[in-house]
């Protein structure tokens, strides 16, 4: 990498030729290919902005300039040219992060990788920038997916309202999110590409006409002044100029020079202005490229040369609940599926193969997929939305207004629930089951297996008036956890020698965690503590089993993979004072704080949610009411003379 190693900063880039850039763009997409094949990665997304983010960092100066990242997933190749070279621990503990990470770099500004953001950030800055009378530029650069969620419109209908505010837009239109991007806003694109010899056919033009002697200049002079008739005539691009913003496109994304010029016009023009790049989501990778699924939009470790995934995982949670997805469709033909914009990564690409007219892809657009889920509950169907539980946060007010106020049984599937940990803060699936507890009759269902999912899947869609919560894990499913009993609603797991009493614990485990609560209860047994083990199932409502349970044990601990604040041992602790129960109760989960990015592993144990570090715990608990219990047993009898 001759060239690519010498870059340490963005103005490096300025002294190159066009020859050197082209060769920079050759040894970054090796790099990148090379690099994340090794650890996984954003592979496709970053092969796609290669020639963009190497002209947006030479006509912008950034950090003084602020290029923003939509979701922020495609921002390698902005690292690598930022003085951030070394992807041998991307996503991992200690290594870069794989989205922008301002404790990275001076350079990154915006770390969430939940989509659609960028234009608020940047009409927020913009607007900072009037006030405060900076020069600075704002550029964000924002997928074509990105652009279906409803808050980027939101940000427009802002940004186009201030005809003299400067702001950059850049349109990154790859034409998939993960797979092919859906709707008007797609289609209205399409046609912008259609005419993607517009600026071509434009220059073309200009120079005919200017070597037309005595009308060609005048004519030309007429057809740029109505350029906007020209325009629509050649490229209509009603939308975005129809809302005042000043449209300039589409732009091959894969040619510096062009991308350049445009981006040179847009910087000068003094008002908001979208540059519409056309771009090729895994260019330069025939795997990639041949990927229709998603053009290796999210890889694990993979063969360089093939693409093919180096290990495969066994059984998947998200896989468990396609196939019973398949089979509750050819059941039931009221039930229909939702997805927003990840058919695939939710599982759903099985039921849209048999029921392609039962599924529906919203785009990224999660509030609109839980309003229109009430709309499809109403109209006398029973929708599944599927989506990732961190990504639900953002149609909270849906779920609460729209779906539980009108009792409408809508069935929520929250996969990537609990830490999932490489993706960092922003992607843990820590907040459902505490956002969630506020939602009156809204139900939550936490699966311990394979088993668990199908049984609780198919409970929950059969619920017509309210709305149901499925929540699973990230990855591998783990083994069959067999209950040994039920009490109520709940599952035992396991039970104290017959000869105990009264036990030591009440033990609630809460979902996937059942082996690591088992585990805890082994290391509790080798002290000589007794546990019941139970499983809720559901974990809200409070199965009513569940104070009278306690009432009959020492002290209650519960363990989620979930946030402490207002989860599940929040709504135990509450129902048993409810219930008059004082029985101590000592609650684990995720700490109300945001997660730096390491693996699954790396994190629970930094947050002590492993079986030792709960285990010893407790085990100090016991010791500590064993404590109270020899004291006031000793105050209890007679003084001795
Ligand atoms: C709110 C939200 N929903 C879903 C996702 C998952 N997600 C990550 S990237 C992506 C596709 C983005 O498509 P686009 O903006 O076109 O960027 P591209 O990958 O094509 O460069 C999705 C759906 C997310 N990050 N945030
Ligand atoms: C950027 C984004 O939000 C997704 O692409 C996410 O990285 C995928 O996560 P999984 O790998 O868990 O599907
Ligand atoms: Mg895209």
């Amino acid at each position: 990498m001759p060239l690519l190693t010498r870059i340490r900063g963005p103005r490096d880039l300025d002294r190159l030729s066009p020859e050197q850039l082209d060769q920079l763009a050759a040894e970054i997409r090796t790099f990148l290919v090379d690099a994340v094949s090794k650890t996984g990665g954003h592979l496709g997304p970053n092969l796609g902005v290669v020639e963009l983010t190497i002209a947006l960092h030479r006509v912008f100066e950034s950090p003084k300039d602020k290029v923003l990242w939509d979701t922020g997933h495609q921002s390698y190749v902005h690292k690598l040219l930022t003085g951030r070279q070394d992807f041998s621990k991307l996503k991992m503990k200690g290594g870069l992060s794989g989205y922008p990470a301002r404790a990275e770099s001076e350079h990154d500004f915006i770390e969430n990788s939940h989509a659609s953001t960028v234009l608020g950030w940047a009409d927020g800055l913009a607007k900072a920038n009037e006030v405060l009378k900076k020069d600075d530029h704002v550029v964000a650069v924002i997928g074509d997916g990105a652009l279906t969620g409803g808050m980027a419109w939101e940000a427009l209908n802002n940004i186009a309202a201030a005809k003299d505010r400067p702001l950059v837009i850049v349109v990154n239109d790859n034409e998939r999110s993960y797979a092919p991007t859906i709707g008007g806003l797609a289609n209205h694109l399409a046609t912008l590409r259609t005419t993607d010899g517009y600026e071509r056919f434009l220059a073309k033009g200009k120079d005919l006409l200017e070597r037309t002697p005595v009308v060609g200049k005048p004519l030309y002079e007429t057809l740029h002044g109505a350029k906007k008739g020209l325009k629509d005539f050649i490229a209509p691009q009603g939308m975005f100029e129809d809302l005042g913003l000043k449209y300039v496109g589409p732009i091959d994304g894969h040619d510096i020079d062009a991308l350049e010029s445009a981006l040179q016009r847009a910087k000068r023009f003094g008002g908001p202005v979208i540059v519409h790049c056309l771009t090729e989501k895994g260019r330069g990778y025939q795997p990639a490229l041949a990927d229709e699924a998603d053009r290796f939009h999210a890889v694990g470790k993979i063969h360089p040369d093939t693409g093919l995934p180096v290990s495969t995982s066994g059984l998947d949670w998200t896989s468990v609940f396609g196939e019973e997805m398949v089979k509750l469709g050819k059941e039931r033909e009221d039930i229909v599926a939702i997805t927003a914009a990840m058919l695939q990564p939710v599982g759903l690409d099985k039921f849209a193969k048999a029921f392609p007219e039962r599924v529906y892809d919203v785009g990224i657009a999660e509030q609109h997929a839980a309003v229109s889920a009430a709309g499809l509950a109403t109209g006398g169907l029973h929708p599944v939305f599927a989506v990732y539980a961190t990504f639900l946060n953002r149609a909270f007010d849906q779920v609460l207004m729209d779906v539980a106020l009108h009792k409408c049984g809508v069935t929520f599937v929250l996969d990537r629930a609990g830490v999932t940990g490489t993706d960092g803060a922003s992607h843990n699936g820590m907040w459902d089951m505490s956002i969630l507890q506020v939602v009156p009759d809204l139900r939550i269902a936490a699966p311990r297996d394979a088993d668990q999912v199908r049984a609780q899947l198919r409970e929950a869609v059969e619920v017509e008036d309210a709305p149901t919560v499925v929540r699973f894990s990230k990855g591998a499913v783990g083994p069959a956890v067999t209950a040994v009993g039920r009490i109520g609603g709940m599952d035992v797991l396991r039970r104290p020698a017959d000869t105990v009493v009264r036990p030591d614990v009440l033990l609630v485990s809460v979902g996937a965690l059942a082996p690591m609560c088992l585990e805890i209860a082994d290391l509790l047994d080798a002290q000589g503590i007794s546990t019941t083990v139970v499983d809720p199932r559901w974990v809200k409502p409070v199965d009513e089993a569940m104070a009278p349970l306690a009432e009959q044990h020492r002290v209650v601990v519960t363990v989620e993979d979930n946030s402490r604040a207002g989860g599940v041992g929040s709504a135990i602790s509450q129902a048993l004072r409810d219930a008059g129960v004082d029985v101590p109760l000592r609650d684990f989960g995720i700490p109300p704080r945001f997660l730096d990015h390491a693996s699954r592993g790396e994190v629970m144990a930094e947050i002590g949610l492993t079986a030792p570090d709960i285990a010893r715990q407790v085990t100090g608990l016991v010791s500590k009411l064993d404590g109270r219990f020899e004291e006031s047993r000793a105050a209890a009898e007679p003084a001795r003379d």
